[in-house]
């Protein structure tokens, strides 16, 4: 049978067949061809009369006489076409050959209605030094409990900041609903440093003091330690005057420690020593897997904080071994291998999702990233942008009005308004020298630069502590040092010791260091989130901050790209003296002498170790593969001593010696069995 059945017409066929098919001659074809020519001209043509009185309403008068002229002509067109048999068109259809997919609007991308229509945070002052109006004052909100009020004034905070003043009220509405209610999971897209920590710490802890029992009730993620220890610090001080235990989990200590600390054993049952877990995705999966007794079923609220980030690749799967965590103790409750198989606590914990509470600064609109959190019926908080600085920035036409239209809210990343951005345009060899011009001009005592890797940054803190010669003192804080030195690191900026950090991104987020002069981008960031995330270190909490970024002149076009992503334009320009090359050109050659050389004999180190760890893996396998192999025995031994001293006698001429060389080569293990063959022999 054949395949393929081409149809085509020829004069041999023709020839072939025209004794037995009358029909096949070529006028007929000929007939048959312009037939059907004729009949797609007139279903063309009808097309047209069928739109013609649409399109007339729309298009001029011009063209509403010549469709008058032939009213006939086309009526009798279009009962002709009527009249034709409904036969199965064997041509293609083209799509859009109409022209109607030249004439398709621009898709737009359709939100899910929560995100599309989200709750605005109103705009309200972030100044601590203000004078609280009396109705402000934290003693005031009949939604604060007293111990929470006292946890606040310890922490000097007299009142509240917009986002919080509007989450935690909700949070407290929707959880005191009783079942089968459920609260709606919220997220929350603030500006850096506007206290998002605490619009989910205190009603989860007020929420919780009340508890009978200690259990894991509140998981609170972070994505990486510094940032969980600081969370923790937060959620302790609230928990200070309760009774309700806080665990942090983290790499920063041991996971034996941490152990002792989440769980205890008592006549053989597992009992949690904590009610709320801080921690980061890593860690939480080794406890899950690793801590008997660590158990999640009766979780009532999970906090994602910096969501966007913990919803990336890297993280996803804590959000899996956390699912089938849960899932397990499900089985086991239901199987009843799992004591005590209590029918209210199965009851209770059967299908019972904890209440989903995301934060950030840069939440992503993305609605399928969001979709592996199955959030219920989630609703958006988000602030608006009535800050002065920020309507700076969005000045003008479409853009403002674009303003008032909630819809639009989404997805726009928002900046602290006591923020102001700078640029400094530099040459890429002399980036580390302004750097410190700008530094020693603008006398900044407290200053974080970000680089875009964690070698970069241990390259610029060498060179920048080569250029300091007056006392101020720079440190690296980037992912290539351990957890225990970052955080001495960190602690010592926080206590002034250190002047200056040079920082990888890893450190972007969240980072709460109290009065940070300026940041500086040493390099562009990659995406309009990272620079959120970097300029959010300073101007936090109503305080004044600056942000600079070092700008080549290939980087402009780049860098206003990345900015327009957030509706932002450049802001003012900075200068550092055009003479810093030849002011400071001993020092500069010098340092970056320093540099080269420390690169080397880095270089040359890791290549020595490299070499090391490759000598001993040979060693190992050599090790292995004699073992293998059967110990000779003395008489052996000798003869093998005696065939080597009879071929150092014979002379190989150099021809045979070159084409053995090109022969493989034996292994030892060949050798040994040939050896012991010809002794046999
Ligand atoms: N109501 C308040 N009054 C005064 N200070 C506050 C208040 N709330 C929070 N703060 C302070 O503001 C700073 C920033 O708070 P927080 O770290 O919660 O911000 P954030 O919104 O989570 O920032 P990021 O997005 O960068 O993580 C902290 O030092 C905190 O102590």
């Amino acid at each position: 049978m054949e395949l393929f059945t081409v149809n085509r017409y020829t004069e041999d066929l023709k020839e072939q067949k025209d004794g037995v098919q009358g029909t096949n001659n070529e006028d007929e074809i000929l007939q048959k061809l312009l037939k059907k020519a004729a009949k797609r001209k007139r279903k063309h043509e009808n097309i047209e009369v069928v739109q013609t009185p649409i399109l007339e309403k729309e298009t001029s008068d011009v063209k509403e006489a010549e469709a008058k002229d032939e009213p006939v002509e086309q009526l009798e067109k279009s009962v002709a076409v009527a009249e034709e048999p409904d036969v199965p068109s064997t041509e293609f259809q083209v799509l859009g050959g109409d022209g109607s997919a030249a004439k398709k609007k621009k898709v737009e991308m359709q939100l899910p209605n929560w995100l599309a229509h989200p709750t605005i945070i109103e705009g309200g002052s972030l100044q601590p030094e203000e004078e609280v109006p009396a109705s402000e004052a934290i003693d005031q909100l009949d939604y604060l409990e007293k111990y929470t009020c006292q946890a606040l004034k310890q922490m000097k905070i007299k009142r509240l900041f917009p986002v919080q003043k509007q989450v935690i009220p909700w949070i407290l509405e929707a959880q005191a609903k009783p079942p089968p209610f459920r609260p709606r999971d919220i997220c929350v897209s603030a500006p850096t440093g506007s206290g998002k920590t605490l619009a989910f710490a205190i009603p989860i802890v007020q929420l919780l003091s009340q508890r009978v029992e200690c259990k894991v009730r509140a998981l609170i993620v972070l994505p990486v330690a510094e940032l969980a220890l600081q969370v923790y610090r937060v959620v302790s001080a609230l928990c200070s005057k309760t009774e309700l235990e806080v665990c942090l989990l983290s790499k920063q200590h041991k996971l034996e420690d941490e152990q002792e600390k989440l769980v205890e054993q008592y006549k053989g049952k597992y009992y949690s020593k904590a009610d709320i877990v801080v921690t980061t995705p890593g860690r939480l999966v080794e406890h899950l897997h690793a801590t008997k007794g660590f158990c999640l079923k009766s979780l009532t609220f999970l906090v994602i904080d910096e969501a966007d980030r913990i919803m990336d690749a890297v993280f996803q799967n804590w959000l899996y071994h956390l699912d089938s965590h849960v899932k397990e103790t499900t089985d086991q409750l239901l199987a009843g291998t799992q004591a005590p198989l209590c029918y209210a606590e199965l009851q209770s914990s059967f299908g019972k999702q904890p209440h989903k509470l995301l934060f950030s600064a840069t939440l992503s609109q993305d609605p399928e990233k969001l979709q592996n959190l199955r959030l219920f019926q989630p609703r958006l908080f988000t602030t608006v942008l009535t800050m002065p600085v920020l309507k700076d920035v969005t000045e003008g036409d479409a853009d403002t009005e674009a303003n008032t239209d909630p819809g639009q809210f989404v997805g726009r990343y928002t900046t602290p308004a006591e923020l102001t951005e700078q640029y400094c345009v530099t040459e890429l060899r002399l980036k580390p020298l302004t750097v410190y011009a700008l530094v020693e001009k603008y006398q900044w005592k407290r200053f974080l630069c970000f680089t875009n890797s964690s070698d970069q940054a241990s390259r610029l803190t060498f060179v920048l502590s080569l250029l300091f010669q007056n006392g101020t003192k720079v440190a690296e804080l980037s992912g290539n040092l351990s957890a225990k030195i970052r955080k001495t690191t960190l602690r010592n900026f926080s206590a002034g010791k250190i002047n200056g950090l040079v920082c990888s991104d890893a450190l972007a987020r969240g980072i709460d260091v109290a009065d940070v002069d300026v940041v500086l981008s040493y390099e562009i960031p990659r995406h309009i989130t990272t620079y959120i995330h970097r300029v959010g270190r300073t101007a936090r909490a109503g305080r004044k901050g600056t942000a600079v970024t070092l700008l080549t002149d290939k980087d402009m076009t780049l860098f206003k790209k990345i900015l327009s992503d957030a509706d932002k334009r450049l802001g003012e320009e900075i200068h550092v003296s055009p003479d810093i090359e030849i002011q400071h050109a001993v020092q500069y050659k010098e340092a970056l002498f320093r540099l080269r050389k420390r690169t080397e004999t880095t270089k040359n180190e890791k290549a020595i170790e490299k070499n090391r760890v490759a000598t001993k893996a040979m060693v190992h396998k050599k090790q292995e593969e004699t073992a293998t192999v059967r110990p000779l025995t003395l008489m052996e031994k000798l003869q093998i001593k005696a065939n080597q001293i009879l071929d150092s006698k014979t002379q190989i001429p150099k021809k045979r010696a070159k084409k053995a060389k090109q022969q493989p080569k034996e292994t030892k293990k060949q050798i040994i069995a040939k050896q012991r063959k010809a002794i046999e022999n």
